[in-house]
């Protein structure tokens, strides 16, 4: 099931098309939660294609003097998260994904606010479904602090599916308005 709503949800979001302002409104509803505002450790991926664009937020993080963190994956399918500075080093992974070369990685702790990828979100249940590494389940699984999912219209599902024990939910998702 998963699986096959992975498959629906990445050919969905490889046949649409972004144009510049398509996130602002999604982008301003971030920066106006009390997770974001209290946060001074925010840790976001480097998107790819087909994944809302998370330079803006770093850049908006940067200015307002929060650390970014990003994350870097390790054999066993585990991450770790590097601070995001003009120091750090990225390379571009046989995955897709960059990552960070060099640095020290934070504590789990001390990251305030995780945003967290993925394909598809449950609005119902805020249950998630990534690429299958399962790289963020184990992350989350020992994680304590705040996670919020920015989510697509084409990454919406109502209605839930069967999910494994190890599946973590996000706290909370900010999901496009559909008629955006
Ligand atoms: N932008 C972004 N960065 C991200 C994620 C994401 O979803 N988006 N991740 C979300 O989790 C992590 C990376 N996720 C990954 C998910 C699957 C595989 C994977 O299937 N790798 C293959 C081998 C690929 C290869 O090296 O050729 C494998 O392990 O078999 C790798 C990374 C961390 N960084
Ligand atoms: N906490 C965990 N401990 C051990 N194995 C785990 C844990 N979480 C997930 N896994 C393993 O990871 C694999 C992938 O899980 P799943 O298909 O749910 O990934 P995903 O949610 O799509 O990926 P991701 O979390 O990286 O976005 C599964 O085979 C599962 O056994």
């Amino acid at each position: 099931m998963k699986t096959e709503i992975r498959t629906e949800v990445m050919q969905r979001l490889a046949n649409q098309s972004a144009g510049p302002h398509r996130f602002q409104n999604l982008y301003q509803r971030l920066f106006a939660t009390p997770e974001w505002l209290n946060a001074q450790t925010v840790a976001v991926t480097m998107s790819m294609d087909h994944e809302i664009p998370t330079q803006p937020i770093i850049n908006v993080a940067q200015q307002l003097g929060k650390t970014v963190v990003i994350p870097r994956t390790f054999p066993g399918r585990r991450m770790r998260f590097y601070p995001l500075t003009v120091h750090t080093q990225l390379v571009k992974t046989r995955f897709g994904v960059i990552e960070p070369t060099n640095g020290e990685p934070v504590q789990a702790d001390e990251i305030d606010l995780m945003i967290v990828p993925g394909v598809a979100f449950c609005t119902t249940n805020h249950q998630r479904i990534g690429y299958g590494g399962g790289f963020y389940d184990r992350f989350l699984a020992d994680f304590s602090g705040a996670t919020l999912a920015l989510v697509q219209k084409e990454q919406i599902l109502e209605t839930p599916w069967k999910t494994d024990s190890f599946d973590v939910p996000v706290q909370q998702l900010l999901v496009e308005d559909v008629d955006e």
